[in-house]
């Protein structure tokens, strides 16, 4: 337990009996001798007369002659009007102290005081350090006091993270149960159970400038969604988005958090492993080159949970991101998007690229109506976009820095050149590196993993997340050598389904 009254510190200082109308005058003539605590005003109420009020003098004023205020202020003071000195004592207790102050004196010196954490929503994120282990309940109390009512609970990281979706486990230390929260970045609302997906809000500023690369009308793909914070603001920008996560609890939230922000036309969400997502979503589907050589990926389509939108018949139906969900038994999903978005009425922006030759020179894109392009316009459904993932797609995500660069081998043939339209993909590939390692040898382990050259690889940092570990995204447009060349379609085409499901 916590005894709040051990923080109580007793001031005994010296105030100033004035005329309500004098005390503008009188703490501008004793600016410097006033009381000056942080959150506490130096004027307060005369409890004995409404007329007056008390102007607090600084603990450096000792003497009830003022003699501790220079001769000129005293003279000011004096002609102003009638001055009574008058004693004047208060006390500072646990609510005035910050936490820093608090924990302070409660842990032991020398220790780091783990004041600050991560906040999530109304959830505060601490990691305690071993050695802080003993006090932790005391800690999250004394963040708890201090934030409140903005912190409502109060977590620890217990162990480290073992489980391939990312989410660390958490005890609760204070404050309620409840770690169903929302988050809101860059104008976008995120909805999350901090307990059951992946979620780092010190990311915010990557997502950002991620996606300030991204232009209207540009197909994304984001291989490790999570819940969506590049797809949601991505497609807000007037994107399409192919999201993907292995985590059925962050694709529904992702599902969510797209209706919200009211983009669920333009995000199309999956559930599946992500080499299984791209290698899916990006080969040509056999009913796309001919009837006789679609038989394996017809067959994964029969498969398929996923169904075109039934909401169609209805006149302001949208595409539905969870009618487009693929569970994760490998099947395919390409036609039955395609179905969505012939059909569905969505809200989406305007959807050309820049090889679609509507483009203006700044590279803003220009709408149908000729205005140019910003997110969130309504389309008609004869307006919508057809998204072929296996004909293009602008830029891919692939934010699992631990072992993304393993899954780059996913695209080693799967490009169909005879259907590919304009320049390859950027892939964002994010990863760690460490102290001893070398940009070099990332890249070197990418074009092994890709079996191509990669032509001007592009490393920005992240942020560090450990001492010697910092987290990069490295971009570069996929090799040429990607490239499936087979024009015959038949052997690719079952191989790669194979593969896949
Ligand atoms: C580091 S988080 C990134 C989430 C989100 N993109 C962000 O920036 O916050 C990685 C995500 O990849 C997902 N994941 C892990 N392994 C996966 C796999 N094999 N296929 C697809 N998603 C996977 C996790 O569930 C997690 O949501």
């Amino acid at each position: 337990m916590l005894d709040e009254s051990k923080f109580d510190v007793n001031l005994k200082l010296w105030a100033l009996r004035i005329p309500r109308k004098h005390c503008k005058v009188a703490t501008r003539i004793l600016n410097g001798y006033l009381l000056n605590k942080a959150r506490v005003k130096p004027v307060t109420e005369d409890p004995t007369c409404e007329e007056n009020r008390y102007v607090i003098l600084s603990e450096e004023v000792k003497n009830p002659d003022l003699s501790d205020i220079p001769e000129q202020k005293r003279e000011e003071l004096n002609k102003l009007c009638k001055i009574e000195v008058v004693p004047y004592s208060m006390t500072l207790g646990y609510s005035y102290w910050d936490a820093d102050h608090v924990l302070k004196q409660i842990l032991p010196p020398g220790v780091e005081v783990p004041t600050s954490f991560e906040t999530i929503g109304h959830i505060a994120h601490l990691n305690i350090h071993d050695e802080l282990l003993p006090f932790k309940d005391v800690i999250a109390k004394v963040i708890y006091d201090k934030n409140y009512p903005r912190i409502k609970t109060v977590v620890n990281k217990v162990g480290t993270i073992t489980n391939e979706f990312r989410v660390p486990e958490f005890e609760i230390l204070a404050g309620e149960n409840n770690m169903v929260t929302e988050v809101k970045q860059y104008g976008s609302t995120f909805k999350l159970d901090y307990s059951l997906v992946y979620w780092n809000s010190r990311l915010e500023h990557e997502h950002l400038r991620l996606i300030s690369h991204f232009q209207p009308g540009e197909i994304i793909c984001d291989m490790f969604a999570g819940i969506g914070p590049f797809a949601i603001p991505a497609a807000q920008k007037g994107c399409i988005v192919f999201a993907n996560d292995l985590n059925p609890d962050s694709i529904r939230y992702l599902k969510i958090n797209a209706k919200v922000n009211k983009v669920d036309g333009c995000v199309l969400a999956y559930n599946m492993d992500a080499r299984e997502f791209i290698s899916q979503l990006m080969a040509a589907p056999a009913g796309e080159i001919n009837s006789e050589c679609d038989v394996s990926t017809l067959k994964a389509c029969e498969n398929s949970d996923i169904q075109a939108n039934e909401e169609t018949g209805t006149e302001n139906a949208r595409l539905n991101v969870e009618d487009k969900e693929v569970p994760g038994n490998g099947t395919s999903n390409v036609e039955s998007l395609q179905n969505n978005c012939k059909n569905a009425d969505a809200s989406v922006t305007a959807i050309k690229r820049p090889s679609d030759g509507c483009w203006e020179e700044n590279g803003n894109a220009k709408s149908a109506s000729g205005r140019k392009g910003k997110a969130n316009k309504r389309m008609r459904s004869s307006e919508l976009p057809k998204p072929k993932a296996w004909e293009h797609v602008d830029h891919v995500i692939m934010n699992l820095p631990a072992s993304a660069l393993k899954f780059l081998d996913a695209f080693k043939s799967l490009i169909k050149r005879k259907y590919w339209k304009g320049s390859l993909p950027w892939i964002h590939c994010y990863c760690f590196i460490r102290a001893n390692e070398t940009q070099e040898l990332i890249i070197s382990e990418a074009e092994s993993a890709l079996n191509g050259h990669i032509q001007d690889p592009i490393f920005h940092k992240v942020r560090n997340v450990a001492p010697n570990k910092a987290m990069f995204c490295l971009s570069f447009r996929l090799p040429e050598a990607c490239f499936n060349e087979d024009i015959t379609c038949s052997v690719q085409s079952a191989g790669v389904a194979t593969r896949s499901a």
